[in-house]
């Protein structure tokens, strides 16, 4: 089941809180963080503070799994997906989940993102315990350190593709048009300088996907979550967005975590993991 916010940003499901004189930007925010997953209060208003990056060193697994179980809960029966499971991986690495469907690997895509908790074991962000935080440490932890890729972009339908980019550098407390600045420049590294102004709409899946390639980097995150990436291009675009994502991890320093099925693009890992049954195979 591949990783994808509970709610789709369109149609909204949660009410857009209101707030005097708030101007187009401040619903834009909301839409992302609904989007990200982020919790209500992270408006523009909102204290950003308390969320500083973790130090990283050469030796320190960007993020780290060790020993995690995980069960869903089907009517009364427990069904466990994820058997004892250790994996890590480190800054500038690109890694693949790959294995059979049902196999686990969005379950664990989703435990590294901190969108999940384990049954057992225990989650490191750059050596910091990440599985004991609460709902609102873990939002701010997951906007300053991980970006999220999904299979179907998950772009703002009414924002431009620079606006969608910025959205995170505003969430993070930048403004406008600072965000602005840096989203054009990333957006002209993936090749989208024509594109800035576009609408998802009038954009190919390719380019969507390169424009959520660069949202997901553009807060410079430690981490880089994948799930079936290309599952919905065309093969030339995939290759192309793959060619990317590792071409911008390498120079970012990020390290990434793809979950996908595509053989074709098995080439662009520095190592693969294979997942069936629960349990992974380095
Ligand atoms: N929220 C959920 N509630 C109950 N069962 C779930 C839930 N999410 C996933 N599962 C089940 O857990 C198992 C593992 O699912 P998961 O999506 O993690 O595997 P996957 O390897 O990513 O599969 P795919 O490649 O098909 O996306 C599957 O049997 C799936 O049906």
């Amino acid at each position: 089941m591949p990783l994808e916010p509970n709610h789709p940003p369109e149609p909204s499901n949660r009410a857009i809180p209101a707030t005097p004189g708030a101007d187009p930007d401040y619903f834009a925010a909301f839409r992302i963080a609904e989007a990200l997953d982020l919790p209500e209060e992270l408006g523009p208003t909102a204290d950003f503070s308390h969320s500083p990056k973790p130090p990283t060193d050469a030796q320190t697994a960007v993020i780290r799994a060790v020993g995690i179980d995980k069960s869903y809960m089907i009517g009364d029966q427990r069904c466990p997906v994820l058997r004892d499971v250790h994996f890590a991986t480190h800054a500038g690495e690109c890694v693949f989940l790959s294995g059979p469907s049902g196999g686990g690997k969005s379950t664990l895509l989703a435990i590294l993102g901190c969108l999940l908790q384990p049954d057992q074991g225990q989650v490191f962000l750059s050596g910091r315990r990440a599985d004991q935080l609460t709902p609102q440490q873990l939002a701010f932890l997951r906007r300053d350190n991980i970006g999220f890729v999904f299979q179907r972009f998950q772009l703002i339908r009414g924002l431009t593709a620079m606006d969608n980019v910025a959205l995170p550098l505003t969430l993070q407390g930048q403004s406008l048009p600072d965000a602005r600045t840096m989203a054009a420049d990333l957006l002209r590294q993936v090749g989208l300088e024509q594109h800035l102004r576009a609408l998802p709409t009038a954009m190919s899946p390719g380019q969507c996907q390169r424009v959520a390639l660069a949202r997901g980097l553009i807060t410079r995150p430690q981490l880089l979550l994948a799930d079936e990436p290309t599952a919905a291009l065309d093969a030339k675009s995939g290759l192309e967005v793959m060619e990317l994502l590792r071409e911008l991890v390498h120079q970012t320093g990020a390290a990434a975590v793809v979950v996908t099925h595509d053989p074709r693009i098995h080439h662009f890992a520095d190592r693969i993991c294979e997942m069936e049954n629960g349990s992974l195979r380095t």
